[in-house]
């Protein structure tokens, strides 16, 4: 942990609701949206309330009654991160909620489907044109905030230069399990931020942009996942304690859901793939059947839970406890472990690859894989104790980002280019009938 937990929110802001802008309920209800109504339940004569916040599986809410925006809450009577920490933030969440509208949309279907090769062997791993556009939402957004010289993403073989002097490095998995995105299975966003390295401005851009990309964890000052499921949430961490936005689709706002979360020290889950457990070392399989059979140090009988969905398989770890795992050589240190294990660590867990802590490790390469386990505290030492759970064979899941050949590339962009094209058109639309509707900006 870098520091203290501070304490909720709602003790440090003082909450403005945006609807006091309408004098009168006849106004509102005007709109005619569920936005409205749901609102309606909070005016009182001809003032507006401001909804209670929700406290999650985190500390309580105590005192003032006002809901906080994500915004509000890296704002200066927030928790008051630098401006231009909060104007990338801004351009975070517009970018997650175009993905949030993108997985959900009914036009993608059947390009959720398509890889434009055969899906065989590695393949299986290979990027679809969704993750693609994905890419793009997201590196069209970090260009517009000004505030980015550098974007390391899964879709990308090298890191992507953007601006000189952006004070921020972002690595990114735009669109993380989408191979599940055909079943509407949840998907997820991963962001870990950190601080431009000044001492490499004057290398050429190719190297300060590659050392920019391969800083440790540790260094970590943001990192968040998106999970796009039955609702949009945002966790995130400055260092300071792991909070959850849940993104309310009428307005467009993340609200604070579950502030301060603290992981159960133990769960009852274990979360893997166990079609792998004849390629298991002894001690990985020695742990499962134990706590399966209630055997282990905390005496109740372990269930399993996968999504193959890592933001999704984390985030009902952090709420419920217990440990997510991908013991294989497959998940990502930059994009993926870094960030998620600066999460797990905010919010009282552990994230290890089964030897080291993650944000120990120095990465030598963008795209390097590892095993990655994220839990509980007390679920992960038991874990560890066993000692030999890194799984060293991989047979007929070998991947490698060969698949990213040019030829490949080419179509995919092909692909995303229409995609992209059928999206703007539909947030055209969109924009157009909410401004009919006397909104200005549409979240889309
Ligand atoms: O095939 P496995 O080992 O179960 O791996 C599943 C994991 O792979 C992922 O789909 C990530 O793989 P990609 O980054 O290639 O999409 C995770 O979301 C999931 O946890």
């Amino acid at each position: 942990m870098q520091s203290a937990v501070r304490p909720p929110l709602y003790h440090l802001v003082s909450f403005r609701p945006k609807l006091q802008k309408f004098s009168s309920k006849s106004q509102l209800c005007a709109l005619g949206t569920p936005f409205c109504r749901l609102r309606m339940t909070s005016v009182s004569g001809s003032e507006l309330r401001p909804l209670r916040a929700v406290g999650g599986s985190s500390s309580s809410s105590g005192g003032d009654d006002g809901f906080v925006t994500l915004l509000e809450y890296v704002g200066k009577e927030g928790i008051h991160v630098k401006d231009d920490l909060v104007v990338l933030l801004d351009h975070i969440q517009y970018a997650c909620k175009r993905i949030a509208a993108l997985v959900a949309s009914p036009f993608n279907y059947s390009l959720g489907k398509q890889t434009g090769f055969d899906s065989v062997g590695s393949d299986r791993d290979a990027p679809k044109p969704l993750d693609i556009v994905s890419n793009e939402i997201i590196l069209s957004s970090l260009r517009k905030s000004g505030k980015v010289a550098v974007m390391a993403s899964e879709e990308n073989d090298e890191p992507t230069w953007i601006s000189e002097d952006g004070p921020y490095v972002v690595v990114t998995d735009p669109l993380d399990g989408s191979r599940n995105i055909d079943a509407s299975i949840p998907t997820g966003t991963i962001f870990g931020i950190y601080k431009r390295l000044e001492e490499l401005d004057n290398l050429p851009i190719e190297e300060k942009a590659m050392l920019n990309s391969l800083q440790s964890g540790s260094r970590l000052i943001a990192a968040a996942y998106v999970l796009y499921s039955s609702a949009t949430i945002l966790c995130i961490t400055f260092g300071s304690g792991t909070q959850a936005f849940t993104l309310d689709h009428s307005t467009g706002d993340f609200i604070l859901t579950n502030p301060s979360i603290q992981i159960p020290p133990r769960g009852q889950i274990y979360s893997v793939n166990d079609a792998r457990y004849f390629d298991w070392p002894e001690g990985l399989r020695q742990y499962i059947d134990t706590v399966r059979q209630g055997k282990g140090r905390y005496p109740k009988k372990y269930s399993a839970r996968y999504i193959c969905s890592l933001v999704a398989d984390l985030h009902r770890t952090l709420l419920y406890g217990g440990v997510a795992m991908n013991p294989r050589d497959h998940l990502r240190l930059v994009y993926e472990a870094n960030p998620l294990s600066f999460i797990v660590e905010q919010a009282g867990g552990r994230g290890s690859d089964g030897k080291h802590r993650i944000l120990s490790l120095q990465p030598f390469k963008l795209h390097q894989r590892l095993p990655l386990f994220l839990g509980s505290l007390e679920d992960m030492e038991e874990l560890e104790s066993y000692g030999d759970i890194q799984q060293k064979v991989n047979p007929g899941y070998e991947a490698s980002h060969s698949f990213r050949s040019k030829a490949k590339s080419e179509f995919l962009f092909l692909v995303s280019a229409t995609v992209m094209s059928m999206i703007n058109k539909s947030i055209a639309r969109k924009n157009k009938s909410v401004m009919g509707r006397g909104r200005s900006r549409s979240f889309l």
